[in-house]
């Protein structure tokens, strides 16, 4: 059986496989040692999304959790991601449980862990509770005694629209009217997205907005491929944006009026622009070793630092915990600002770049070419390799004893080795190579300020990979 771990971001697993019932029991149980372990009096907030039985996986965490004398506070209803974070940190929780596979195809489920700091678990704290689980598989389970007293229930939407409202310039909206197209895929932006946009005097019309575990036969990713039904309608009637969120409302997916894609590099640097002019500066903005190098040429601009970190989220958030960071991205989709939880928030985005058309009164894809005749335009592209385990060590090897000293007729300047290997070349190109932390394949991105030359960094790379 495939081993209980705790990749780029929380526990995943195959529901009836490996995610089964005995062993979320196996990983609340090692939570709770956990938790025990580290806080006095523990509060824990337990919260699930619209995924097959994610409530009932919720609901024998907290017979669970109860069983330890842990107090409690089970959400009485499917609630984002970011929401729950955001819970952790008002109601002072040590930590949260969020059943949920996030974008994953439908047959998964998994569960991430919120510490008290409401953002990501580190990988110090993952480390523990992977050596509680080792631990209580081989001892094996004690019978518990759930303390159904110890349970209370609670809602959380309303705080939550509220206080992210809050990060919101309302006025920007006065008048506006816009007409947005909202998309929560199936998953729990449902009734968030919309009805915050509503409340900005927004007209909105949503698709896909009830529960469906299988997720309309796509993954509940906001991306081209999954969101043809969006990209189709949005060019049938006048609106001013699209708008999606992933099946835990932690990603954003933004789409121009003419049914353009806005990737989320361009989603990031986008806001990073925006939020420098409206907010004013920080010391700072933070983004993966994946994501875009426009955002290290607007702080540049604007005499701030710009973080490099490796892909997870629970990088970033240490950026906005620690260094004063005005936003923290990354290319797969996720982002957060500070004056808010350092956990990635899709609703968040999405309302941010909704402001800033209402207030700039042009298309996401009109701010862009803005942005870009002020800093030039830079290409980039992922592709993700599926290969076989041999291959895909082989390539690692590769990756790993790298020699070369120019890809693409580019020179290497500078070769970076925080997660996979990144090579800064010439001309303001770069690529990197490393395997992902949540699914079984190797991700190459590459960036270029020409589409040709970006094909050429790929397919060398690529070649000399052997994939
Ligand atoms: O590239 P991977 O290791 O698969 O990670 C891709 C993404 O997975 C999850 O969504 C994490 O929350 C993100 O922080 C990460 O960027």
């Amino acid at each position: 059986m495939k081993k209980i771990t705790f990749g780029t971001d929380g526990w995943r697993g195959v529901i009836a496989d490996d995610f089964t019932f005995d062993n979320v029991k196996i990983v609340a149980q090692a939570i709770s040692d956990y938790v025990l372990e580290t806080y006095e009096n523990p509060k824990i907030i337990i919260g699930y999304d619209y995924r097959f039985h994610s409530e009932n996986f919720a609901k024998i965490c907290a017979d669970i959790l109860s069983a330890n004398a842990i107090h409690v506070l089970f959400s009485n209803n499917p609630i984002p991601t970011p929401a729950v974070a955001h819970a952790v940190v008002k109601k002072e929780a040590s930590g949260a449980i969020m059943i949920t596979a996030s974008h994953n195809p439908y047959y998964y489920n998994g569960i991430k862990f919120i510490p008290h700091y409401g953002g990501p678990a580190n990988t110090q704290i993952t480390d523990k509770i992977i050596k509680n689980v080792e631990r209580i598989q081989k001892e094996g389970l004690k019978d518990i005694n759930p303390d159904k007293d110890l349970i209370e229930y609670f809602d959380y939407k309303e705080v939550y629209l509220n206080d992210i409202l809050n990060l919101i310039d309302k006025k920007a909206f006065k008048g506006k009217q816009l007409k947005v197209l909202v998309n929560p895929m199936y998953g729990c932006g449902i009734g968030y997205i919309d009805e915050a946009l509503r409340r900005l005097g927004c007209d909105v019309k949503v698709i896909n907005n009830w529960r469906d575990p299988l997720f309309g036969g796509h993954l509940p990713e906001p991306n081209l491929e999954n969101m043809k039904d969006l990209l189709e309608i949005i060019k049938t009637e006048e609106f001013d944006l699209g708008l999606a969120t992933d099946g835990d409302a932690d990603r954003f997916g933004v789409v121009n009026p003419d049914g353009q894609f806005i990737s989320a590099n361009e989603v990031i640097f986008l806001l990073t622009d925006y939020l420098i002019n409206t907010r004013g500066k920080a010391s700072s903005v933070a983004r993966t070793v994946a994501t875009t190098s426009m955002i290290d040429k607007i702080a540049q601009k604007h005499g701030m630092r710009c973080i490099e970190t490796p892909v997870g989220f629970k990088y970033i958030a240490e950026c906005l915990m620690k260094e004063d960071a005005l936003i923290g991205g990354e290319e797969s989709g996720g982002l957060s600002i500070k004056g808010h939880v350092p956990e990635k928030d899709g609703i968040l985005a999405d309302l941010l770049v909704a402001e800033a058309v209402a207030k700039l009164e042009k298309s996401p894809k009109e701010i862009l070419d803005r942005i870009e005749s002020e800093y030039g335009k830079l290409y980039n592209k992922r592709i993700d390799v599926r290969t076989t385990h041999s291959k895909k060590q082989e390539a690692l090897e590769r990756v790993k004893n790298f020699g070369k000293d120019s890809i693409a007729g580019l020179k290497c300047l500078e070769y970076r080795t925080r997660d996979g290997l990144k090579v800064i070349l010439e001309d303001e190109s770069w690529f990197l190579v490393r395997a992902s932390g949540t699914e079984d394949l190797i991700r190459i991105y590459a960036e270029s300020k020409d589409a040709k030359t970006l094909e050429n960094i790929l397919s060398e790379v690529k070649e000399y990979l052997g994939l």
